[in-house]
C-alpha cells in the first residue's frame, strides 16, 4: 500500500519535460540566450557572456517551471555543425531560431538556413519561434522589420523557383506559406535580457497547448507502468 501511494504521489507531482532546440547561424547569440535563461530561472547563474566561445556540438540547460521542465538544447551554428541539427528534430517539442538582427550582411544566409529548417517535415507541427536578437544595439532591426525582411526574401525565392521550374507551387510550399503566416517573431537581447522572459513564456504556453497533438513526445510515463 505504501509503495502504491508513493507511486501515486510521485506520478501526481511529476513534471512533464519538454525539449526545445535553439538553432541559427554562428554568432547569432544562441549560447548567450541559453545562459541568460539559466540566470533568470535557475538558482545558479549562467555563464558570463565574456566566457562564451563558439559552440562545438551542443550546450544544454534545464529550467523548472510549475508542473513543467523545459530542456533547452543550444546547437552550434557554424556551417559544419548545422548538419547535426536534424538529429534533434524527432524529439523536440519546440524550435527557437535566433537571428542576429544587427548583421544585415548575413540576413540572406540566415534566411536560407531558416528556409531549410522550415522545409523539414519532421518539425512541421512543432511550435516555432523566431527571435530577432541583439535589440540592445542601436543598429538592430526590430522584430517587425525582421519579419518583413524574411517575407520579402521568401517572396523572391518563390518567384525565382516558379520561373526556373515554370510550375505551380506544390503542397510543401502551401504548408510553408501557412507556417510563415502564423510565425511568431519576438525581439530580444540575449545579452541584456530584454524580451527573454516573454520568449520563455511563449514557449511554455505553446508546448503545453501542443502536447495533445504531439501525444507521445512528452516524456511523462504512467506510475503503474514502472
Ligand atoms: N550586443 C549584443 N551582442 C550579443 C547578444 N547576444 C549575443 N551577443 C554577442 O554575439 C556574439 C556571439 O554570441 P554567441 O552566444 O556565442 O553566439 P552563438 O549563436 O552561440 O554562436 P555559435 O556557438 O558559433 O553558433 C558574442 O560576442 C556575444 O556577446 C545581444 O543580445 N546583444
Ligand atoms: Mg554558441
Amino acid at each position: 500500500m505504501y509503495h502504491l501511494l508513493k507511486g501515486l504521489h510521485e506520478y501526481l507531482t511529476r513534471k512533464e519535460e519538454f525539449s526545445i532546440i535553439i538553432i541559427g547561424l554562428d554568432g547569432a547569440g544562441k549560447t548567450t540566450l541559453l545562459e541568460k535563461i539559466k540566470t533568470f530561472y535557475n538558482d545558479t547563474p549562467g555563464l558570463d557572456p565574456s566566457k562564451i566561445g563558439p559552440t562545438v556540438g551542443q550546450n544544454m540547460g534545464k529550467v523548472s517551471l510549475p508542473s513543467t521542465i523545459l530542456s533547452f538544447f543550444d546547437l552550434g551554428g557554424q556551417r559544419g555543425m548545422r548538419s547535426i541539427w536534424h538529429r534533434y528534430y524527432d524529439d523536440c517539442h519546440a524550435v527557437v531560431y535566433v537571428i542576429d538582427a544587427q548583421d544585415r550582411e548575413r540576413l540572406g544566409e540566415g534566411w536560407e538556413v531558416f528556409d531549410s529548417v522550415l522545409s523539414s517535415p519532421r518539425i512541421l507541427n512543432v511550435p516555432l519561434l523566431l527571435l530577432a536578437n541583439k535589440q540592445d544595439t542601436s543598429t538592430s532591426m526590430s522584430a517587425t522589420e525582421i519579419r518583413q525582411d524574411y517575407e520579402v526574401w521568401d517572396h523572391h525565392r518563390r518567384d525565382s523557383a516558379r520561373r526556373r521550374y515554370a510550375e505551380e507551387e506544390g503542397e510543401e510550399e502551401e504548408r510553408k506559406k501557412r507556417r510563415i503566416a502564423s510565425l511568431e517573431v519576438l525581439g530580444v537581447s540575449a545579452l541584456e535580457g530584454q524580451g527573454v522572459r516573454e520568449a520563455v513564456d511563449w514557449l511554455f504556453l505553446r508546448v503545453q497547448n501542443s502536447r495533445q497533438d504531439l501525444g507521445d513526445r512528452a516524456t511523462r510515463t504512467g506510475w503503474w507502468s514502472r
